[in-house]
């Protein structure tokens, strides 16, 4: 351990962080005592669906933007190039799909959870499963996320671990406990800002301390870290072109279109209008959050190639390397340590508590609510408040849980989301798309997702393959001249001995887990529907199908369109106009505390509720 490094914590940068814990508890504390204070599931959990699309659109980057991403994509630049940042292109399909197909269903339906779709498009039990797996994945990740910036921390200054878990835990349970979502979002806000402010900084110092600008690109470009196209169509391989651009499409997917953290946002928005503009703000952000993170590696790279740190550090993982290269860089100048402490649990608290706000949703409005329709508004409240704390001591279990994990962070986390993002991802998927899908189908699908995910994952654990045929590029690159420099390249690129088979199937890069695993939700869903007899058109909710096809061939004849839209459009439905209207009737007599049972009626619509015509079908 270089002691040099622990000094570093002046009074100073114990003032930032604190100010930013403050801060926090200011936010959550202002919106327990004003406006509605808290008083209504509506405002508790759906900020009364009064958001502007600005604070919408930094809430969303937050939630999914955590020290994860900020220790893990240095460390992942720093060791194999930008290859990583091919990303960026999933981002253009990977909103835009949200923002015109996602959105337009899931704010129609004026759903407080995603998971009430599944009620709607199937049954009860389908809303369960979706709900239960939703809460797994949320609970895995967040663990990670408290674990990773305590854990940096602690590897590289001392400050100690389990100290700032729990005050991380506990201020982040109580703002959010206390303000609901309008504190979530607000504080996703100052958060994102102070997440961007940290980056920065430790990119300015860097490459003033590297020799410029050009001084860090020359190295970069020698020590062969700019990464070219890799169009390698092999799906083994890690990260290519591919892997990256398309497979992370369904990454982000599963979290901007059908995660429930993030449709939370979108119903919050005041209109379906704000809803599709602060998804479509996330795309400059996300890009600026990714080139951050990405020239931050580089400028790392620049700063400590050749040299080889890791005898300075009790771990050997590339993750604290980054703390250690950020605490190099900014010891001295005071104030930017504690910026930087503040810039990791900005990360970590804005997406934990929006992590427990939507767990605390889901589980009261699908799991709580519809076995207690007579629970009153102050117990609801209550029970919700209550969820949140519980989350929270979870959420420090899984830290400890992390503990044990190996993999560098940013793995952890998305194989996290390939292996169960991926099959809600199906779920929705095939509810929306395939109208003769049928509840039994689509429970064995997320059956056949899940498990599928969970035998090639830890299958890739057990042995150690998936796509870790790249080799490292190691930093000797620079020193020595081109022709051992592409002797070098050129032996890591000699692909290993194939895999066959099984092998070949665990080594499936984690950048493909989503697809792969939506995938095999659809195809077991529709055939597993077709075997106990497809659903009929005139039992399918209206609403709860986006008419894919339909607007495939949008250049057809409108007779034509009409033959490929098995079922009602996207247009309002009456079904929908008329539970708007209950809804707001409900509303208001809620204020007044009466029991929750009208508005959990208006929220599903009963059977004999007027289907509007169907189109005929073919
Ligand atoms: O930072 C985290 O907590 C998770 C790692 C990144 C998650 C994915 S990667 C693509 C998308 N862009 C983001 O900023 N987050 C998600
Ligand atoms: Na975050």
């Amino acid at each position: 351990m270089d002691l040099s490094v622990q000094k570093h914590f002046t009074v100073v940068d114990y003032v930032v962080f604190a100010i930013l814990l403050a801060v926090s508890m200011g936010i959550g504390l202002y919106y327990a005592l004003s406006g509605g204070r808290q008083r209504t599931t509506q405002e508790f959990l759906m900020a009364d669906r009064s958001m502007g699309c600005l604070p919408v659109s930094l809430s969303l980057i937050a939630s999914f933007q955590s020290a994860v991403a900020i220790i893990g994509v240095p460390a992942e630049i720093y060791t194999y190039g930008t290859q990583y940042w091919f990303i960026g292109f999933a981002y253009i399909l990977g909103l835009i799909i949200p923002a015109h197909v996602f959105i337009p269903v899931f704010y129609r339906l004026r759903l407080s959870s995603a998971y009430e779709y599944l009620e709607l498009r199937f049954n009860k039990v389908v809303r369960i499963c979706g709900t239960l797996t939703f809460i797994c994945q949320m609970v895995i990740y967040m663990g990670v996320c408290v674990y990773v910036p305590a854990f940096a921390l602690n590897a590289v200054t001392g400050l100690e671990l389990w100290g700032t878990v729990l005050a991380t835990g506990l201020v982040c349970t109580l703002y959010t406990a206390l303000g609901g979502l309008k504190a979530v979002i607000w504080t996703d806000v100052v958060q994102t800002i102070v997440m961007f402010a940290g980056q920065l900084a430790v990119i300015v110092v860097g490459v003033q301390k590297a020799g410029g600008v050009s001084d860090v690109w020359t190295k970069v470009w020698e020590g062969n870290r700019i990464s070219s196209f890799d169009i390698n169509p092999d799906p083994t391989e890690r990260h290519t072109f591919w892997t990256l651009g398309v497979g992370g499409v369904f990454l982000m997917l599963s979290l901007y279109g059908v995660n429930q953290t993030q449709v939370q946002r979108y119903l919050s928005a005041r209109t379906e209008k704000e809803a599709v503009r602060s998804c479509y703000m996330v795309f400059p952000s996300l890009q600026l959050a990714l080139a951050l993170s990405c020239v931050m590696g580089l400028v790392m790279f620049a700063c400590y190639c050749g040299v080889d740190h890791s005898d300075k550090l009790s771990t050997s993982s590339r993750d604290a390397m980054v703390i250690y290269f950020v605490m190099d860089m900014l010891h001295g100048l005071p104030g930017l340590p504690g910026l930087f402490v503040a810039c990791l649990f900005s990360a970590a608290l804005s997406t934990i508590s929006s992590a427990f706000n939507s767990l605390a949703t889901v589980t009261m409005e699908d799991l709580i609510k519809p076995h207690f329709p007579a629970m009153t508004q102050r117990k609801a409240i209550l029970l919700s408040k209550g969820l949140a704390l519980f989350y929270g001591l979870l959420c420090l279990a899984m830290a400890y849980l992390t503990h044990l994990m190996g993999d560098s962070v940013l793995l952890v986390a998305l194989k996290i989301f390939g292996m169960i993002g991926g099959p809600i991802l199906g779920l929705f998927s095939l509810g929306m798309f395939f109208p003769s899908a049928n509840s039994i189908g689509a429970v064995a699908g997320l059956g056949a997702g899940v498990s599928m995910a969970f035998w090639v994952g830890i299958g890739a654990i057990l042995t150690r393959t998936s796509g870790s045929k790249t080799q490292t590029l190691d930093c000797k690159v620079t020193q020595s001249n081109d022709t051992a420099a592409a002797f070098q390249i050129a032996l890591s690129n000699i692909t290993l001995s194939r895999p066959s088979g099984l092998k070949r199937l665990y080594s499936l890069s984690y950048m493909w887990y989503s697809a792969f695993n939506c995938i095999v939700v659809i195809v077991v869903g529709l055939l597993i529907s077709f075997l106990t007899g497809p659903m009929k058109k005139e039992d399918v909710t209206p609403g709860t199908i986006y008419p894919l096809l339909q607007k495939i061939f949008w250049f057809l004849p409108e007779h034509l369109k009409k033959k490929l839209s098995c079922v009602t459009p996207l247009e309002q439905t009456p079904a929908v106009q008329q539970r708007q209207l209950l809804c707001q009737k409900s509303n208001r007599s809620a204020q007044q505390d009466r029991p929750i049972q009208e508005e959990t009626e208006t929220f599903l619509p009963d059977a004999h509720m007027t289907h509007v015509e169907h189109e005929t079908c073919v």
